[in-house]
């Protein structure tokens, strides 16, 4: 408690940045960051936090929020276990909250089983349900209650008027494209909760895109962004709906469990996903995962904080193509799905920008209440 006080007290009175004290592996990575920094403002104490960019002041704060949870975990005898998870209570709560569209939409995707919709036009809907539950994370919505709402009603409609670039068919087409062959595809998974719930569907649905189809789910290594997912939010996410006395949820449940045990899914994280870096630095800080996301046959960005890091947080003019501000994987397709909750934002059609700009929603850029679905294909 006495190191987030000081935390809080830090960030509040814009003291310097100091350098990290537990023994993580990645200190060294901060330190060598954080030393770059002083040089260039000029001196240690010219580096606080409203003067560093705001993608760097951001990891940087839940990095050290991580901090004040590993110190004293580390020094006691629980040692041996996971340091506790500081946002646990709010996630379990908001994962709660949403039991009744979590309920709704196990029932139709059982049921989509045997409807006579194709396999096509439901990937296109669990895309779209994906992008949705977006709304739902808790850095942004932290005292509010969890907004299903684009999801309880019909999420095709709503998307016709709130998906500002709409790629779900060039995605559906990606996928269509895996046939038999070994594949693999990775989602970049965002918050737990809601979201991590339609996420969840929609990589078991693309498990069956071919015979050989693995997906993997990448996760982060510690709490972050408030309800990012861990291993550990996956995992009691597939555990409640196994123990749910709901029948639809069970069967789920067993489902997704079966897709881990066989190895059609397979759970990774590395601490890339945890440092300020944007995407465009990937390779050379993190070239192992950078080799693995390259293998992909399609990686799917999910959310805001993704979205930023992919445009490395820039400012790019609003009609700049997706394909000339993010960076490449290789040759591996990928796409974002986001909500819009910050101020980074490229590949808008002209029609598209002055509807949005010139509407009733000033804010358009941040609220979430639009999204985009953005697809760049192998190069
Ligand atoms: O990645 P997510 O969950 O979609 O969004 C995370 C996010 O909205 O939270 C921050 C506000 O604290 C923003 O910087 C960031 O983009």
């Amino acid at each position: 408690m006495a190191l987030l006080s000081k935390l809080k007290y830090s960030l509040w009175t814009d003291k310097p940045m100091d350098d990290f004290e537990d023994s993580e592996l990645d200190v060294q990575l901060w330190t060598a960051a954080l030393n770059e920094l002083r040089t260039k403002m000029g001196g240690r104490d010219m580096c606080v936090y409203s003067t560093v960019p705001w993608l760097f002041e951001e990891c940087y704060l839940y990095r050290r929020v991580r901090e004040a949870m590993v110190i004293p975990h580390r020094a006691t005898a629980l040692g041996v276990s996971e340091p506790l998870d500081p946002f646990a209570q709010k996630k379990h709560t908001a994962w709660a909250q949403s039991a009744a569209p979590v309920a709704t939409a196990t029932e139709r995707y059982r049921k989509s089983r045997q409807d006579e919709r194709s396999y096509d036009e439901q990937l296109a809907g669990l895309i779209l349900a994906s992008l949705w539950g977006n709304r739902n994370d808790l850095s942004l919505h932290i005292n509010t209650a969890v907004d299903n709402s684009a999801v309880e009603t019909d999420v095709t409609e709503y998307s016709s008027s709130h998906v500002l670039v709409d790629h779900v068919s060039a995605i559906v087409e990606c996928v269509k494209d895996i046939g038999d062959e070994s594949a693999r595809i990775d989602i970049i998974l965002d918050n737990a909760g809601f979201e991590l719930f339609n996420d969840l569907l929609l990589a078991d649905h693309l498990t069956r895109a071919g015979k050989n189809v693995k997906v993997y789910l990448h996760v982060k290594q510690f709490p972050w962004f408030v309800s990012d997912a861990t291993e550990t939010d996956v995992m009691q996410t597939i555990d409640e709906m196994r123990r749910s006395e709901n029948e639809d949820s069970q069967w789920l449940g067993g489902r997704l469990k079966e897709n881990l045990a066989s190895q059609k899914w397979v759970i990774t994280t590395h601490t890339f996903w945890t440092l300020w870096n944007d995407y465009h630095h990937m390779e050379s800080v993190a070239p192992d995962l950078f080799a693995e996301l390259s293998k992909s046959q399609l990686l799917i960005f999910k959310g805001d904080l993704n979205y930023r890091k992919l445009l490395g947080d820039r400012p790019f003019p609003a009609r700049e193509a997706f394909a000339d501000c993010a960076p490449k994987f290789g040759s591996a397709p990928y796409c974002a799905l986001r909500t819009n909750k910050s101020e980074v934002i490229c590949g808008l059609s002209e029609e598209t920008l002055a509807s949005v700009s010139d509407g009733p929603n000033n804010d358009w850029m941040v609220t979430g209440d639009y999204g985009v679905v953005q697809f760049y294909p192998a190069p």
